[in-house]
Order: C-alpha cells, then sequence, then structure tokens
C-alpha cells in the first residue's frame, strides 16, 4: 500500500460523487490528523488489475473532510456534519478533476480556470500564453481533438466515473498532491510519429515531458544519420528545431554509455563540444538540452563557457562536464590555458557549429580556428597532461588528422549557394582555394568522411513558412516617427528592432522609453550581466497592456528563441541577405506565425531590392504565377496620422540625444580630468575645444555634446512636461476620434484598419 496515494470509499464520498457539496461542521465535531484515521483495507476489482498508478485501496467511513482556506481537516463521524448546498462558504476540493466533470456545481475560482473553456476566439491573453501549452492547443485545434474535452487520461477516468461511479468518486489521493498536479504531468502525449526514429525509452520519455509530439523536418532526417555515425551538414528554416536535431543524437549517445552505469562509473570526459557565435545562443543551447535532459533518470553534465562570466567557476565546471557549449574567444582562452582541458577536449566525440556560417566566417573567429586546429593537433608529448609543462612539443606542421571517432556537425539557417551546390555533388568537390570564407572553413572543419551527409529541408524558401513579411518606404530621417507609429499600433506584439549599430540601438531605447514604450536595449558592448537582463525582461509577460520590445544589433539575430515574438522590424536594412533571414527568423518558430517589417528610406531602395530579390529568387522562380508570389508587400502607411505623431517624436528625439550627449560629455570630462591630474597639469576644457581637437572626424558629436552641455536641467525638465502633455492629447486620426494611447487603441485600431495601415490585410497588421 503506497500510503500517499490513498483511496477512499464511504458514505462521504458517495455523497461527494452524487453532488459536489460544501460541507460544514455541526456541533459536537471532532477535528482528527490525518494519521489518527482508522483506514480499512479494500479489495480492489479486477478491473483495477493494473492498478492505474495505485497500489492499493483503503477505505474509511463517516469521516468529513473540510477545506478552510488552503487547510484541509478531516472531522469524525461522531460529529454530525452538516451539508449544505449553495452556501457561500468553503469548497471541499478533494476529488480528482475527473469525478467533476459529471457534477454540476457552482466552482470555485480556481475550478473555474481549470475547467475546459467554451471555444472561442483567440484573445490577446491567450495569444500570449506560453509556447508550449500554445503550441499544444495550435496542434490540437488542428487535429481537432482537444475541442472543449478535457485531456485523454481525464477521458479515460470519466470512462470510469460511467463503469463505477462509486469507486473513481473514491480515487483520492492526498490532496494538496492533487491541488497542485501541473496540468503537464496529467496529459499524456501521442509520440508514434518519434518511432521511426528508433530512440531509446528514456528519450523518449524525455520527448513525452517536452510534449513535442512529432520530429520537424530537419530532426526527422538528421538524427538517424547522425545516429548512424555520419559527418552531418544540416540547413533548416530558422525556428525550425535545429537544436534537437543534433541534440537528441548527442544526449542518445551519452545514455548509451552512461545510463546504466553508477555516479562512480561514469566517464568523467566530455563527449560533446558545441561552437556557437553569441553568448546568449550558447545559454540558451545549453538551457534547451537541459530541458531536454529534464525529462531523463540519469542526465549529462551539460555547461555553458563563454565569455562575461567568471572563468574560475566555468574551468570547475568543465572538470565535470559531458556537454560543453562554448563561444570561440572564451573556449580557446580555457582551451589554450590548460592541457588537461585542451586534453580532454581533444576525446570528443561530437564537434557541433551551430550557426555555421556565421561563426565560421574566415578572420571573424580566429579563435574558432584556433580551436579547430588545436582540436587534431599532434601532439608530441602525448602522456602530458600537466598544466605547467612547458616543454610539450606542438607539431604545427604536422597534417591534421580528424580522430577516427569524432562526428562533425555543421548547422546553420543559411549556406552559402555554390559551397551548397558542392556539397550536394552537383560541382566539384574541391575546397582548396574557395573564396567563399565558409567553404575554406569547412575545409578547416576536418570531416572524417570525405562528404559528409548534407541536409536541406527548405531549398525554396528560406524564410519560416508562417512569415509575413513588409515593407515601408519613408524619408531618411523619418525612420523614427515610423518606427513608432508601427510600434504604438500593434501594442499587444512582442517586439524586436534590429539596428546595424550600438549607437543607434544606445539612442533609439531611451527615445521609446521616453514615448512610453517599454523598451530595452542589447548589443555586445553591454555587460553580459545586463545583456541577460535585458532578455530576461523581453521574455517576461507584458505589463500595462503592452509587450516589451527589445531593441537590438544583430547579435540578437542568431539562434535566439524567445517565445511570443510577433513583430520583427528592420530599423536598418540588413548588411545581408542572410542576416534579414536570421533578424526575421526570431519570429514565426516553431510553426507559429509573425511578421517581418523592413523600413526602407530612399538610399536604401536598391541594395533593399537586391536583398529581397536574393532572399526570394528560389521562392520566386517557383511560383506558378507571379501574381501568387507574396514575397515582400509594400505597407502604406496613413501619413495623416503619422505627422500627428511628429511633434512628440521630435521632442522624445531632442530629449533621448540631449541625455546622451550630455553623459557621453561627462565621462569624457572626467577622464580629461583624471589623466590632466595625473600628469599633474591643469585641467581646462576651453583651452581644449581651442586646441582643435574638434575639427575634422567626430565634430558634429562633439558640437552635439557642447550643445547639450548648455542645455539647462530646467529645460529638459520643461521639455519632459511638454512631452507628457502631448502624451496625453488626443490625435486626430483624420479617421477616429480617438485617443492613440490608453484604452482606447484596441478600438482606434478598430476604427482606421485598412485605411491607417493601408495594404496590411495580407500581413495580418
Ligand atoms: N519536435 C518539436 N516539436 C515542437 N517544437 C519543437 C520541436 N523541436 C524543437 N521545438 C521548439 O522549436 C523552437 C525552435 O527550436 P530551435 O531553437 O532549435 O530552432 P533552430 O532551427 O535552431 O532556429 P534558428 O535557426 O533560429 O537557430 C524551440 O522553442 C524548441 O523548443
Amino acid at each position: 500500500m503506497a500510503s500517499d496515494k490513498r483511496k477512499r470509499s464511504g458514505d462521504v464520498a458517495k455523497k461527494a460523487s452524487s453532488k459536489r457539496q460544501k460541507v460544514t461542521s455541526g456541533a459536537g465535531k471532532k477535528v482528527v490528523s490525518v494519521n489518527q484515521l482508522k483506514w480499512k483495507k479494500v479489495e480492489v476489482p479486477e478491473m483495477f488489475d493494473d492498478a492505474e498508478g495505485f497500489y492499493g485501496l483503503e477505505e474509511i467511513e463517516g469521516v468529513d473532510i473540510v477545506r478552510e482556506g488552503n487547510n484541509i481537516k478531516f472531522v469524525a463521524a461522531a460529529d454530525k456534519t452538516q451539508v449544505e448546498e449553495g452556501d457561500d462558504g468553503e469548497e471541499f476540493e478533494g476529488f480528482e478533476d475527473a469525478a467533476e466533470t459529471s457534477i454540476p456545481e457552482k466552482k470555485s475560482e480556481k475550478d473555474q480556470k481549470k475547467a475546459p473553456k467554451e471555444p472561442k476566439k483567440e484573445s490577446k491573453d491567450q495569444k500570449k500564453q506560453p509556447k508550449d501549452q500554445k503550441k499544444q492547443q495550435l496542434k490540437d485545434d488542428k487535429d481537432g481533438s482537444k475541442d472543449e474535452k478535457p485531456g485523454p487520461k481525464a477521458q479515460k477516468k470519466a470512462q470510469k466515473v460511467a463503469a463505477d461511479p462509486e469507486l473513481e468518486a473514491n480515487l483520492f489521493t492526498k490532496l494538496d498532491e492533487i491541488e497542485n498536479l501541473p496540468e503537464a504531468d496529467v496529459e499524456e502525449v501521442d509520440l508514434t510519429q518519434w518511432a521511426p526514429l528508433n530512440l531509446s525509452p528514456q528519450m523518449m520519455g524525455a520527448i513525452g515531458t517536452l510534449k513535442f509530439c512529432k520530429p520537424s523536418a530537419i530532426q526527422r532526417r538528421a538524427i538517424p544519420e547522425i545516429m548512424k555515425g555520419h559527418d552531418v551538414i544540416g540547413k533548416a528554416s530558422t525556428g525550425s528545431g535545429k537544436t534537437l536535431a543534433f541534440g537528441i543524437p548527442i544526449v542518445e549517445s551519452w545514455l548509451s554509455k552512461n545510463a546504466d552505469a553508477g555516479e562512480k562509473d561514469r566517464k568523467k570526459t566530455p563527449i560533446t563540444l558545441i561552437l556557437s557565435p553569441t553568448r546568449e545562443l550558447a545559454h540558451q543551447i545549453g538551457d534547451h538540452l537541459k530541458k531536454l535532459c529534464d525529462g531523463l533518470k540519469t542526465s549529462p553534465y551539460i555547461c555553458s563557457v563563454t565569455g562575461g562570466l567568471a572563468i574560475q567557476k566555468q574551468q570547475r565546471q568543465l572538470e565535470k562536464a559531458d556537454i560543453i557549449i562554448g563561444t570561440p574567444g572564451r573556449m580557446w582562452e580555457v582551451m589554450s590555458t590548460s592541457t588537461s582541458v585542451l586534453e580532454a577536449i581533444k576525446g570528443i566525440s561530437f564537434l557541433v557549429v551551430d550557426e555555421a556560417d556565421r561563426l565560421l566566417k574566415d578572420g571573424q573567429f580566429k579563435e574558432a580556428e584556433e580551436i579547430l586546429k588545436a582540436l587534431d593537433r599532434t601532439v608530441t608529448n602525448e602522456d602530458s597532461d600537466d598544466e605547467e609543462d612547458e616543454d610539450e612539443e606542438i607539431d604545427e606542421d604536422a597534417k591534421p588528422t580528424p580522430k577516427d571517432g569524432r562526428q562533425t556537425l555543421v548547422f546553420s539557417a543559411t549556406f552559402n549557394r555554390a559551397l551548397q551546390q558542392k556539397l550536394a555533388g552537383k560541382a566539384r568537390y574541391n575546397l582548396m582555394g574557395a573564396a567563399e570564407s565558409l567553404e575554406l572553413l569547412l575545409k578547416k572543419l576536418n570531416f572524417r568522411e570525405p562528404q559528409p551527409k548534407f541536409i536541406d529541408t527548405n531549398p525554396v524558401s528560406q524564410m519560416a513558412e508562417n512569415l509575413k513579411e513588409g515593407l515601408i518606404h519613408c524619408g531618411d530621417l523619418e525612420k523614427d516617427l515610423y518606427l513608432y507609429a508601427v510600434l504604438l499600433l500593434q501594442p499587444m506584439r512582442r517586439a524586436l528592432v534590429f539596428t546595424n549599430s550600438i549607437n543607434t540601438v544606445r539612442r533609439l531605447t531611451p527615445f521609446l522609453q521616453n514615448l512610453n514604450l517599454p523598451a530595452v536595449a542589447l548589443h555586445s558592448d553591454m555587460e553580459q550581466k545586463a545583456r541577460l537582463r535585458s532578455l530576461e525582461k523581453f521574455r517576461a509577460p507584458d505589463t500595462n497592456g503592452a509587450s516589451p520590445i527589445l531593441v537590438a544589433t544583430d547579435v540578437a539575430a542568431r539562434g535566439l528563441d524567445i517565445p511570443n515574438v510577433d513583430l520583427i522590424i528592420h530599423y536598418h536594412v540588413p548588411r545581408s541577405a542572410d542576416d534579414y533571414v536570421h533578424r526575421s527568423g526570431r519570429t514565426a518558430r516553431a510553426e507559429e506565425s509573425g511578421v517581418s517589417v523592413l523600413l526602407c528610406g530612399p538610399k536604401e531602395d536598391i541594395p533593399t531590392q537586391r536583398l529581397i530579390a536574393k532572399v526570394h529568387a528560389a521562392a520566386a522562380s517557383k511560383a506558378a504565377t507571379k501574381k501568387s508570389f507574396m514575397g515582400v508587400q509594400t505597407i502604406d502607411i496613413d501619413r495623416r496620422l503619422v505627422s500627428h505623431l511628429r511633434p512628440r517624436v521630435t521632442l522624445s528625439k531632442k530629449i533621448a540625444e540631449t541625455t546622451i550627449a550630455k553623459e557621453r560629455g561627462s565621462k569624457e570630462e572626467d577622464w580629461l580630468k583624471n589623466a590632466a591630474e595625473e600628469l599633474g597639469v591643469e585641467y581646462d576644457s576651453d583651452e581644449l575645444e581651442k586646441a582643435g581637437t574638434w575639427k575634422g572626424r567626430g565634430s558634429g558629436r562633439k558640437q552635439k555634446e557642447k550643445e547639450a552641455k548648455e542645455v539647462t536641467k530646467a529645460e529638459m525638465k520643461q521639455w519632459r512636461w511638454e512631452l507628457k502633455e502631448l502624451l496625453s492629447r488626443r490625435v486626430n486620426t483624420g479617421v477616429s476620434e480617438k485617443y492613440l494611447i490608453g484604452v482606447d487603441v484596441d478600438a482606434l485600431l478598430k476604427g482606421v484598419k485598412g485605411e491607417f495601415l493601408g495594404k496590411v490585410d495580407g500581413l495580418g497588421l
């Protein structure tokens, strides 16, 4: 008998099964502890042979259960209880949900939340529900399986109610356990679509915990090849599950060697090194793999090795790591300063290069090349594992030979076209002398197979299937205005704004904040902790009816998997077609939908057209007619409304720029003062000005700083007050007399839809 999984039968339960009732105790009642209850063993009927997870039944008679707030009390039968209906007192909530389904009753708030709801149009709040729930819901909507129905397990239980209502009503586990059981634990996931991949039962269990009902295309194709031992180059759209395409076989390999070994017998050498181009992506891959492993009984030790965080801690973690995810800079730092770490990593079975085309761009990641070279380098003094050993001889000229036991896995959403053809065998496979950086580095990767398996799941379109793309033409100096207009009209869309420069991120973030939009910044010049904090804020739930906005450089373009990002705005046209694909890929992930909008000034017109042509060339040529090809649609914004927004935008911009110039100026002044003090000379800012340092490059900035310095605190206060006033004022849209901010935004959107944003219906804006 498992004492913590008790069921009960008897009078009280019968009453409760016929109708869920409120119980209040009468006079002379006696509250007893759970241990004092006199349980009696019950014969388990045959139909429960499999026990359904319950290992026995006990019953008790004449005891009522009274709920007082969060406390449950057991009231002995001798004290006759009065059972009332329709009373407003506390409710008994102890029975499982399945029993409730047949019992009409007034539900508590908690119960009401749990209860299946009437199908209705997806509200904005629902839109923001956690992604996994939403994914499951989407799937269920498609299958029509979840329409108002309880989960399969609950259905099973409901059937039992019909078969033996009394017994069902008595299924009784510890009350708080039932209360707190997460929905996820109760639901079953149909994993039959994973069966052809021949994964271990442990892995299937872990996937079930993630509630991923089927493998994505890249997972379906890459996992078997990797498990067969091949080197793989995988290309699949953004957000299509590439991390688990390599993660699952790696963890499977670890399980096959370690699952049955005791803690002591486990090998303490890493089996995998995953290289990631950015710190955020490295941590995300680590988290993703940890989530997968959460569903395993024994799991590998996963550690991230990235810059910006304490190296000593990472070195300690490396000693016990099974799977390492690192950025090249920090990885090389630890590998090149410790022979023992280097030697351990040389024994890996998997080398993964994620976002390979970015990571391996020649010259961009010198350290990545160093790592690759070091992995295959011949060390004459092989036995040495002494960190301090200076005598180790490295044979620089020796031809690197890939370790037989090591598989190389390379993944990205974008690969150079010429390279793809070569890899697919359509051209001579000769990487020597190739101009493209990626080709050069693929050579450096030193695959153990002459031709790695090349898997391309999106040969026609590089863009995610449910992504809609738009283009807004605006003046070069009007981008702030149009950015604000788009964000203002999409308050419930989690937006990511990409720029090409750190300075623009620094300027746009306060500019949007001044306009009461919840913007946070992300760029590579920020401290690591601040970077992680920004991402945390961007992932946080909406506040005051507005979704967070992330303003970032391309440091956020690759690989980041942030739930519920609905809108990508390219404030600057991206530098390359690949950057456009990756930036846009932060939305419409895992079969969700999303919108990507380019803000294009006249000067950017030609590069933008080229970019679009490049990104959509293959899809356009495959489309039946020119008309049927959607590509990137032009969005016309109502200029009247934009002009109404201009005064607030101008003022906010002025405040942001002055604040930045003031801060920068005072930092420089502090620096100069300190330098002058150290040199023992007198600091005189006027003299420095006269010395002509403000001519030539940077003189515009210096001029701005000078002007900013002259703006008084009172003037700044006045501007802020004016902006506040403007923000609270009605904006005449020419269409609808509504407030642009505050409660009427939705009404405004309804009122002007189509007219305001022009041809946006196709984009769903
Ligand atoms: N089989 C699956 N079913 C449902 N969701 C999945 C499945 N596999 C992965 N996902 C989810 O899809 C999302 C995207 O996965 P992932 O980050 O691996 O994409 P990616 O292809 O690496 O994207 P990018 O090219 O942008 O790096 C994640 O939230 C992940 O949890």
